[in-house]
């Protein structure tokens, strides 16, 4: 196992959010114990007290981490998002504080499709209307409205990890499956890319939303694309809360444009299960309303805590940066006989030249080196003879340009 420059018991790990004793054993597997778990995401104040000290955050999508934050942390060496999205992460600020930011590309992907599959069914046969009526102590036995999803049309607007395993699997109930995406994807299975998402819309019995939250997918479906959604069809957001004008759906599912709707994220979300939640879609029989599960499995949980908690006790240990959403992509082996020195600095021309210049001036051997950058930021690594680590270590910090720099016996 790695020693460190600083003792891994000294190393603050922040776990927020709840997520999966997974993670915990991990660390723990790796050595580090010094862990401070919370249930739930902390508001900004609170947040702020726990990680001015910590190293690596784990969070989920409900802790905002932005440069208020960000600026307060001062020890931080690495973030985990234990979930896809990485929004809530001011991703840039981290990249110029020389923060990697790691996620789970793709551990919940089959819950999130799964989860949109059987809403689809339950959506085309009216079932959140008729289970509501029970509820109440009505009886609405009828065919009147109520559909087989074979044979109907799925559009996906959105074809990446989720979209194309959705897509798969509603092909599989004998749906057709036509996509948008603003790349040109390859068609899984006998999915049809459509190129407007005007026509799409047009064509489509149930729209399936699977976007990441930029600028450009904000408020993405309104008043204007529904409009030129079939009369009678269906509208699902498994995807963020940003991509559709609530107030806008809203509308339509009274005016009975749309059938029905499955809204799993929301612009604005309770901060923990204790707090209440607004919508204008609250009372809405026809709305299968979710509040941010669509990712909530034991697998999918348990797959994110080992794959982010993973990377990150990596990162730790060897500088190994591979997947990374906002920093240079390193691949590192552990490193054996010698030390390793982490060297992260504003991409400007003639750093390395500098460090190896500096290097040979002081007679120390460089016996491995590595270098990747971003248009921000360079990361060098590179490895040194143990007993002169601490020498290139000085050289290295006062290089012009280092945003940081770490150590590893
Ligand atoms: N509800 C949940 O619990 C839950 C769980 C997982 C993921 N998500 C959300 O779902 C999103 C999608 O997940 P994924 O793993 O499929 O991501 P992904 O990156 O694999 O796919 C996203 C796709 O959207 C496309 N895209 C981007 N901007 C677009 C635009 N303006 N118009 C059309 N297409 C566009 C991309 O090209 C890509 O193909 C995530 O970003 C996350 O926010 C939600
Ligand atoms: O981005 C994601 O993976 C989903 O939105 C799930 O987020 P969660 O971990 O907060 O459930």
């Amino acid at each position: 196992m790695a020693k460190h420059s600083l003792d891994k018991d000294k190393i603050k790990i922040l776990l927020l959010e709840g997520v999966h004793q997974s993670a915990v054993d991990v660390f723990k597997r790796a050595g580090y114990s010094n862990i401070e778990y919370h249930k739930a995401s902390l508001g900004e104040e609170a947040l702020i007290a726990s990680i001015k000290e910590a190293h690596f955050v784990g969070l989920r999508s409900r802790t905002q981490l932005n440069e208020t934050v960000l600026s307060q942390a001062e020890k931080l060496v690495g973030i985990g998002c234990f979930c896809i999205g990485t929004n809530q992460v001011d991703l840039d600020f981290a990249e110029k504080l020389g923060v990697p930011v790691f996620n789970a590309p793709f551990s919940n992907t089959r819950s999130v499709a799964e989860l949109v599959l059987g809403e689809i069914i339950m959506l085309f046969r009216g079932i959140p209307q008729r289970n509501a009526m029970a509820h109440r102590g009505g009886w609405l036995k009828s065919a009147q409205g109520s559909f087989e999803a074979r044979g109907k049309t799925l559009g996906v607007i959105g074809y990446g990890h989720i979209g194309t395993q959705l897509g798969i699997l509603a092909e599989t109930l004998g749906m057709r499956v036509i996509f948008f995406d603003i790349e040109d994807k390859l068609s899984l299975g006998n999915a049809q890319q459509i190129h407007s998402m005007q026509e799409l819309m047009s064509l489509a019995d149930v729209v399936s939303l699977h976007v990441p939250e930029t600028p450009q997918t904000q408020n993405m479906i309104g008043e204007a694309e529904i409009a030129y959604m079939k009369q009678g069809s269906i509208l699902i957001n498994a995807s963020r809360g940003t991509v559709v004008d609530i107030d806008a759906l809203a509308s339509a599912i009274r005016s009975e444009k749309l059938a029905g709707a499955a809204i799993d994220v929301f612009p604005v979300e309770p901060k923990s299960n204790n707090d209440e939640f607004f919508s204008p879609l609250r009372g809405l029989d026809n709305v299968i309303l979710t509040p941010h599960v669509g990712g909530s499995t034991q697998e999918a949980q348990e797959n994110i805590g080992i794959e982010v908690a993973g990377k990150l006790a990596k990162y730790s240990d060897n500088g190994s940066t591979m997947t990374a959403v906002n920093f240079p992509e390193v691949s590192l082996a552990q490193h054996k006989n010698a030390s390793r020195l982490l060297h992260i600095h504003h991409n400007r021309p003639g750093i390395l030249i500098k460090i190896n210049q500096a290097f040979a001036e002081k007679g120390i051997n460089i016996a491995a080196q590595y270098l990747q950058t971003t248009a921000e930021i360079g990361y060098v690594v590179m490895e040194v003879d143990s007993d002169q680590a601490e020498e290139a270590l000085e050289q290295m910090k006062a290089i012009e340009g280092t945003i940081r720099t770490r150590l590893l016996h």
